[in-house]
């Protein structure tokens, strides 16, 4: 098992870096995900800890050991790639125990080895099979079975479950958290889909042309983004444009309809514009003493939810999600009034960089 280390990792294409100056402690242990839109390097950097693409700075470490010019066989790593990456002239059991004849076990341990994670994937029962006589999910079953056989200090997985589709993703997502907590293996999980990332995760990096914008646990990241390209591409949000002012001391936010709220935590923050994010569900409806009044313009019905698309008096348009009741009955052009969970909203900076609320994590 293993800690794996980044130091000021630097990786470029052409002269070009998409990997400037990257940082970051993956704790023993961890399912650690890098997360973030097409292009901002996650495979990059995956690859630069399996030891496929070269590294023009820094220093990677699994514990205490460098592993920079250290071969990718050497390094004692397990892998899982979208599209499987099985042999498909091996049966299921010569799959997984590929790897290990490899290593030269001896014939006993060879099995006792396939066995235990043939029988921990649930794939015992298609052992003879080739993979073409397989479903997707029981493949990508294979390919984790195969890697995790090897006894590996980490497990590198990029986009393992794209190839699946929506309602095995789920399960299969699940099916990944439940083997990685049992076997306890540092595991670095690379995907796009932000969900996928909240649902399987111990921690997030969340990441933006080759920079960490934030590492936290999901829920850290939801909560307390730490600028709003973090809160918009984590869960969604609706951004509306502001000002923080002081009076008589006490900081408010002034959003564009006049309307001024009450926001003691920013006492200590000047004056300047804002870009303050709300979550969806924290709009909620009442009947008086409303900091928003808004027109509802159109609503989707999505059994656990609703959720109503409004146009507040200021102009700006917000969507908001609130528990369905079964007697509901609003319509477009309905009036209602909104309070605002403070607890929750987000203040950024005008320029979006800035969360003037700090950040846990
Ligand atoms: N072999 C290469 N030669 C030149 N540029 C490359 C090479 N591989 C990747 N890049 C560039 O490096 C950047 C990061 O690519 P990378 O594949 O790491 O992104 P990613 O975040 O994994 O994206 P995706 O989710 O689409 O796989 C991109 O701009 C890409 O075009």
């Amino acid at each position: 098992m293993s800690e794996i280390i980044i130091n000021h990792a630097r990786k470029e294409y052409h002269g070009n870096a998409v990997i400037p100056d990257l940082s970051v402690t993956i704790p023993d242990g961890t399912l650690f995900t890098l997360l973030g839109p097409s292009g901002c390097g996650k495979t990059t950097l995956l690859r630069m800890i399996a030891g496929f693409n070269s590294i023009e700075g820094g220093d990677f470490y699994f514990n205490e050991n460098r592993i920079n010019d250290k071969d990718p066989s050497k390094r004692n790593i397990g892998m899982v790639f979208q599209n499987y990456a099985i042999f498909p002239h091996l049966t299921v059991r010569d799959n997984v125990e590929f790897g290990l004849k490899q290593r030269k076990l001896s014939k006993e341990d060879v099995k006792k080895n396939a066995d235990k994670y043939l029988k921990l994937m649930q794939i015992d029962e298609y052992q003879d099979r080739k993979p073409d006589q397989l479903s997707g999910g029981q493949q990508q079953r294979v390919a984790l079975a195969r890697a995790l056989a090897i006894n590996p200090d980490v497990l590198l997985m990029d986009e393992p479950l794209s190839n699946l589709d929506a309602k095995l993703r789920v399960d299969m997502r699940q099916a990944i958290r439940e083997i990685q907590r049992e076997v306890g293996i540092t595991t670095v999980y690379v995907t796009h889909d932000q969900e996928e990332a909240m649902a399987i995760s111990d921690k997030i990096a969340v990441m933006r042309d080759g920079i960490i914008q934030q590492i936290g646990q999901p829920k850290e990241l939801y909560h307390r983004p730490s600028n709003e390209f973090v809160a918009t591409f984590i869960g969604r949000t609706n951004i509306l444009e502001g000002k923080l002012i002081h009076i008589n001391g006490t900081a408010y936010l002034e959003f564009k309809s006049g309307y001024q709220l009450a926001f003691p935590s920013l006492n200590s923050e000047q004056e300047q514009n804002v870009r303050i994010s709300i979550r969806p569900e924290e709009f909620i409806r009442v009947e008086n003493d409303e900091d928003f009044t808004a027109e509802i313009q159109d609503s989707i019905y999505l059994g656990l939810n609703t959720e109503y698309f409004l146009k507040l008096e200021s102009g700006n348009r917000v969507q908001i999600s609130e528990e369905s009741t079964f007697h509901e009955n609003l319509n477009p052009g309905d009036h209602i009034k909104l309070k605002i969970n403070t607890q929750k909203i987000n203040v950024f900076t005008k320029d979006g960089a800035r969360n003037l609320l700090g950040v846990s994590g």
